[in-house]
């Protein structure tokens, strides 16, 4: 069985962000948000684009007031007034000072601004109280960018921040990666919508739902194929429909070694590539993971046969489709899973087998990380504990014991 170490090696090596020479779209500014962005925006716009004010107070020379101070204050005579959105028309010569106003647009001559707070003012002559420093509260032309460098690199994602660099470079229309298709199909006679009224050996098929959820959490458009039952050529039909339709397809159930277990053996019959049939972990061990080639130069579809129980699928999608679904989408940093360090608040044990993830929740106290295990049955079965989970507690193979207070690697989730 593969290391789940070896088994994230595996996986991320067998992606490739989208080639950006052919998987792009333009979107409105608006639509762009918690998109990737395809190639990297420059401006010809300098910020600021102009020097500018960054109080609201009196525009001077510095040499006029350098000695200022309250017992000597320094006297100007004010020749224009400076609002917010206004170009100057004068040029302030010794002497002068010219009423400003955040924001706006330094007047030639001008080098440097006293603060309101720090003049007394009398109908068109202003004192200043205090000597300010050189070139004090001007927001310099192009001191936070100048035309024509790199405003934003290609490879991040979209948010507010980025919106607002963008709304800012009068950039209207972004070109970005397209959304990846993910395809999600269940498996499994016993399973039912949660419309359909439960016969006796029933149970909803609640993965389809989940996995739809985490898939638009990771920025990707789900395909929802439904149930599938326990047939090999209903199976076969579904997966070979997914493959045509999706970058990547995830199954749950029906990788393990049960009689009704058909999903290896079907990947294989239509020619997908298994990379890995089983994984040391707990849950999650009957990961299976293969490759779909349509021709020499197609990029291959990655299918996820993710485990049926409903803890495992999630455990699973956490742990490797999720980094999967970013780092294909054309996101160059951060895609990875999100560990950190954590002590324990209730002790947390395992067999020592498998490496096990138990779930749970972990929250910032007085500025260090506890993680707090869901309370109830940690069996891979039970789904109702998973509520309000949003970390992931590890105890790597051989470890069977972490007393409270002691410290745990946890992986981030949701
Ligand atoms: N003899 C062995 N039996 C099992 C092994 C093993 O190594 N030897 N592994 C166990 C482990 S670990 C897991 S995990 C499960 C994985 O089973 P499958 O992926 O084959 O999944 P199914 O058998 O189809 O279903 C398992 C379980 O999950 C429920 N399920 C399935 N699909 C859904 C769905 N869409 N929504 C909600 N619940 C679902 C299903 O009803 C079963 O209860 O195998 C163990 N067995
Ligand atoms: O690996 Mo299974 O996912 O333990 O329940
Ligand atoms: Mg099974």
């Amino acid at each position: 069985m593969l290391s789940v170490q070896d088994a994230e090696t595996t996986i991320f090596n067998l992606v490739q962000p989208l080639n950006p020479q052919r998987n792009t779209e333009v979107v409105d500014l608006l639509a762009a948000n918690s998109r990737v962005l395809a190639s990297p925006v420059t401006s010809q716009l300098d910020f600021p684009h102009w020097d500018n004010s960054a109080m609201d107070g009196y525009a001077v020379r510095y040499t006029d007031v350098q000695h200022a101070s309250q017992q000597q204050p320094v006297t100007l005579e004010i020749v224009e007034e400076i609002p917010a959105g206004y170009q100057p028309q004068s040029t302030i010569q010794p002497g002068q000072a010219a009423r400003i106003f955040t924001g706006a647009v330094m007047p030639a001559g001008a080098d440097t601004v006293v603060m309101q707070e720090r003049t007394q003012r009398e109908n068109n002559r202003v004192s200043i109280l205090a000597a300010p420093k050189p070139q004090e509260f001007v927001r310099h032309r192009a001191s936070y960018y100048k035309a024509g460098g790199q405003l934003l690199p290609a490879g991040i994602m979209l948010n507010a921040p980025e919106i607002a660099v963008l709304a800012a470079a009068q950039c209207t229309q972004v070109k970005v990666y397209r959304r990846l298709c993910v395809a999600i199909l269940s498996t499994g006679n016993e399973l039912v919508t949660p419309e359909q009224p439960l016969q006796p050996g029933q149970i909803v098929d609640s993965n389809q739902y989940a996995l739809a959820a985490l898939v638009k959490q990771s920025g990707a458009e789900p395909l929802m194929l439904g149930i599938i039952p326990d047939q090999a050529i209903a199976i076969s039909e579904a997966i070979a429909h997914a493959i045509s339709k999706a970058d990547i397809i995830l199954s749950s159930g029906g990788v393990s070694v049960g009689d009704y277990d058909y999903v290896q053996q079907i990947i294989e019959s239509l020619g997908g590539k298994i990379h890995i049939c089983a994984v040391a972990m707990k849950p999650g061990k009957p990961l299976t993971v293969a490759t779909f080639q349509e021709n020499q130069i197609s990029t291959p579809r990655l299918y996820f046969g993710l485990p049926g129980n409903p803890v495992s699928a999630l455990v699973t999608f956490w742990r490797f489709v999720q980094p999967t679904i970013k780092k294909l989408s054309g996101i160059s940093e951060g895609w990875e899973p999100k560990f950190v360090k954590a002590l324990t608040c209730h002790e947390l044990r395992s067999d020592g087998k498998r490496e096990t993830y138990v779930w749970g929740k972990l929250r910032l106290q007085d500025g260090v990380y506890e993680f707090q295990l869901a309370g109830g049955n940690q069996n891979s079965g039970n789904l109702i504990n998973l509520a309000q989970t949003n970390a992931l507690g590890i105890l790597i193979e051989g470890q069977t014991l972490i007393s409270p207070g002691e410290q745990v690697q946890v992986l981030q989730v949701g």
